[in-house]
């Protein structure tokens, strides 16, 4: 279909007649500039290298994109020009395919971008975002070398291209750290990783920004020169309009349409202008006027920072020819199976230099990677030293009316442990004083004839109630904290059978309980809390810091567009997340040496089962953390939504995992959600295996080692689907 056919068919009937016939005048002498930018190319992909019709896009209910046609021809500069918030980076967001166009269709070197098959997203196109998306610990040399292999350059071809780029450039050597580079030198280096392949196509948001004139200059002649093999072609979009002059077609855009698509030399000529700016601040009040003759308001949607185009035309009706319109078919292609299957594949080579990129980075991190290494190790040290211990020091007024060095009560208070229980002797007023005041937790009394009344309750048959009461030992605790109050309590136990056996000897089972605690079957007799803790809290610390890790390294490489600029450079989503996965597991795996070494070897803790069933389980924990990571990241965008959801579930998931009190507390609603949860069974498991030395678990946790593997991939997988989703339907995503 012809230029003037499209404008004809965008064209609509009404009061602005006259308006509309001098547009057409305008257009009419384009024709020829335009045949000429839409010349056929020799080897048949068609006369353009890329071509966007009826393409639209929304985010959310603001139409960004709306029925837009544009013709970046081949071997030729297209300067992508219009006022800020037009929909530019959309525009070039939906060409490199990295978000969808919810109508329309768009062919980038002969295909639809994310074609099966196709190398756009690949190597044939080289893409430079909006935003600097470089990794900020990598040197200019670690940047460039990362994208030539993602390309799949010998390191030879990329370090000539190295050594061309940074003298092109005008870089500072190429062991700088991007982080310390200046703004415009980021920005250079941003455009070096575009250029580097030497790329058919060239995807350039705002190059020039912040670049001295001299070097824009240098940046422009350079574009001009590969162009002229008539091989590469670059749309480019720029705020400086007088450098687009240098162009071989520019387009206006504005309201998220095309306005105008020509060479820039017949904009200036159609409007006698001696600038670009001038001529399209012409066209922009031609529309402006075309608009309000025509009496009807621009497509209800915000235009923001408007520069120099001011709005107030019809979109609908382009000022110049703006090519084939919308009307047109979108093209049919097809793709072998085959094609569609390696397609899908992870290529070794992309996780290769995604695991290498994330080891330079942890290297050029030691501070992080230090804390990710002993984090775990600290954690779980303070949880062994500071939880489930005896409480120590616990002051207790002890008011004894006996006198006498042999008294019994003296004898009994002698066989309390001291290292636990801290004896003040007081008198009852003063005892009772300090319990009030919180001085001491407990008081224990004696009466004056303690002695006696306790040998009369041991060795008559029926004795009277005073006697019952004077041989008793009275103790008042503070309940206020439950653990101390139980330690006091368990400790006069302990003190009194000791007591008894010292005094009674072989007859010791006359005062004593008629029950017999025989050998544990598993565990031993004096385990205590910290014991039943730390296989939860292993697990627990290995899962979150897996999905704190994950969810914010994936979140912030969104945020700063190193996503969007590797999956342009042909990185599919899958080898992202696999190469985090290894690179994430060799993490894991020293945090599971560290573990294992302090909690075994420094806070003995007994270890009666297999050491490698220990150690899958906790790699398997790692795994699942990874994956939900992956999904919080899959499905939010930015690290404070993430840091929240992470933070929201941790303590629901502590306590209702099991890890701190046991899962048989729970109330029954709660406690199938419990059994739902990736810890449950698992810190289940792991003591079972630690402390039993067998996987038989009351809770049916053998299922589990098996279970595992199977929650981890699926969580793979929805990661994998919602982040599928969040690149092909973004809008639905929006809305
Ligand atoms: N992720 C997003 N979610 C919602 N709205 C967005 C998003 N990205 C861009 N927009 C909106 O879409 C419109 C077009 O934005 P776009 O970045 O494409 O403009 P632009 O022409 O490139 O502007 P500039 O020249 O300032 O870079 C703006 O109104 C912007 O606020």
């Amino acid at each position: 279909m012809s230029a003037e056919a499209v404008v004809r068919d965008d064209a609509a009937p009404g009061p602005a007649h006259c308006a509309e016939m001098d547009e057409r005048t305008m257009e009419g002498s384009l024709k020829a500039d335009l045949a000429a930018v839409e010349a056929p190319l020799p080897d048949g992909r068609g006369a353009f290298a890329i071509r966007c019709r009826d393409v639209c896009r929304s985010y959310g209910k603001l139409k960004v994109l709306s029925s837009l046609n544009l013709t970046v021809p081949q071997g030729q500069i297209y300067g992508l020009l219009g006022p800020s918030g037009c929909g530019k980076t959309t525009l070039l967001k939906c060409i490199v395919g990295t978000l969808k166009i919810s109508r329309g269709h768009i062919t980038v070197l002969g295909r639809p971008p994310a074609f099966p098959g196709h190398d756009v997203p690949g190597k044939m196109v080289g893409y430079m975002p909006q935003e600097l998306a470089l990794y900020s610990e990598f040197t200019i040399s670690d940047t460039l070398t990362f994208f030539g292999r993602i390309h799949g350059l010998t390191s030879k071809e990329t370090q000539a291209r190295m050594n061309f780029l940074i003298d092109f450039l005008d870089l500072p050597r190429k062991n700088s750290l991007v982080r310390k580079l200046s703004g415009g030198q980021k920005r250079r280096v941003s455009l070096g990783a575009a250029l580097l392949q030497n790329p058919e196509l060239l995807i350039l948001d705002e190059p020039t920004v912040g670049v001295d004139p001299v070097l824009r200059a240098k940046i422009w002649q350079h574009l001009v020169e590969i162009v002229k093999t008539g091989k590469v072609s670059v749309i480019i979009t720029t705020h400086y309009i007088e450098e687009a002059r240098q162009a071989n077609v520019v387009g206006l855009m504005r309201n998220g349409r095309l306005l105008a698509e020509a060479p820039p030399d017949a904009v200036m000529k159609q409007h006698s202008a001696s600038t670009l700016e001038r001529a399209f601040l012409q066209l922009c009040e031609t529309s402006d006027r075309a608009g309000s003759e025509r009496g009807s308001s621009p497509p209800g949607k915000p235009l923001e920072n408007s520069q120099s185009f001011e709005s107030g035309r019809d979109e609908s009706r382009p000022i110049l020819g703006v090519g084939p319109g919308a009307a047109e078919e979108a093209p049919k292609y097809s793709v072998d199976w085959k094609v569609r299957a390696t397609h899908v594949l992870p290529k070794w080579r992309n996780i290769a230099a995604l695991t290498i990129k994330t080891i330079v980075r942890m290297k050029r991190m030691p501070g992080s990677l230090c804390f990710q290494f002993l984090l775990p190790v600290i954690q779980i040290s303070l949880i062994c030293l500071c939880v489930g211990g005896d409480p120590r020091g616990i002051q207790v007024a002890v008011v004894n009316n006996e006198s006498g060095s042999s008294a019994y009560s003296r004898s009994l208070l002698s066989f309390l442990d001291n290292s636990s229980v801290e004896q003040v002797n007081l008198s009852h007023a003063d005892a009772f004083n300090g319990i009030y005041n919180g001085e001491y937790w407990g008081v224990i009394g004696f009466g004056k004839n303690f002695t006696s009344f306790l040998t009369k309750r041991m060795i008559q048959r029926q004795v009277s109630r005073d006697v019952v009461d004077g041989g008793s030992v009275h103790v008042w605790l503070d309940l206020t904290n439950r653990q101390i109050a139980l330690m006091l309590q368990k400790k006069l136990h302990e003190a009194f059978q000791a007591f008894v056996e010292d005094k009674l000897g072989s007859m010791s089972y006359l005062v004593a309980l008629p029950i017999k605690f025989e050998e544990p079957i598993y565990g031993s007799a004096d385990t205590d809390f910290t014991t039943f803790v730390t296989p939860g809290a292993v697990l627990s610390i290995t899962f979150y810091l897996a999905v704190g890790l994950t969810a914010l390294s994936f979140v912030l490489e969104r945020k700063e567009g190193l996503l969007d600029r590797c999956w342009v450079a042909g990185v599919s989503s899958l080898e992202t997340m696999l190469a985090h996965l290894f690179s994430q597991l060799f993490v894991i795996s020293i945090q599971i040496i560290l573990l294992l070494l302090f909690i075994l070897l420094v806070f003995k803790m007994p270890n009666e089962g297999s050491l490698a069933l220990v150690v899958v389980l906790i790699v398997l924990q790692g795994i699942t953390g990874i994956s939900f990571g992956l999904v919080i990241s899959a499905a939010i965008d930015d690290e404070q939504s993430a840091n929240q959801m992470a933070l929201g579930i941790f303590y629901p998931n502590l306590i209702l995992s099991g890890i701190i009190w046991p899962v048989e507390c729970i109330p029954y609603p709660l406690r199938y959600l419990s059994l739902a949860l990736p810890q449950t069974y698992a810190s289940e498991a792991l003591r079972c295996i630690m402390y039993r030395g067998t996987v038989t678990c009351s809770y049916l946790a053998q299922p589990f080692i098996v279970l595992q593997p199977a929650v981890g991939v699926c969580q793979i997988l929805n990661a994998h689907m919602l982040r599928l989703m969040h690149y092909t339907q973004q809008s639905h995503w929006c809305k």
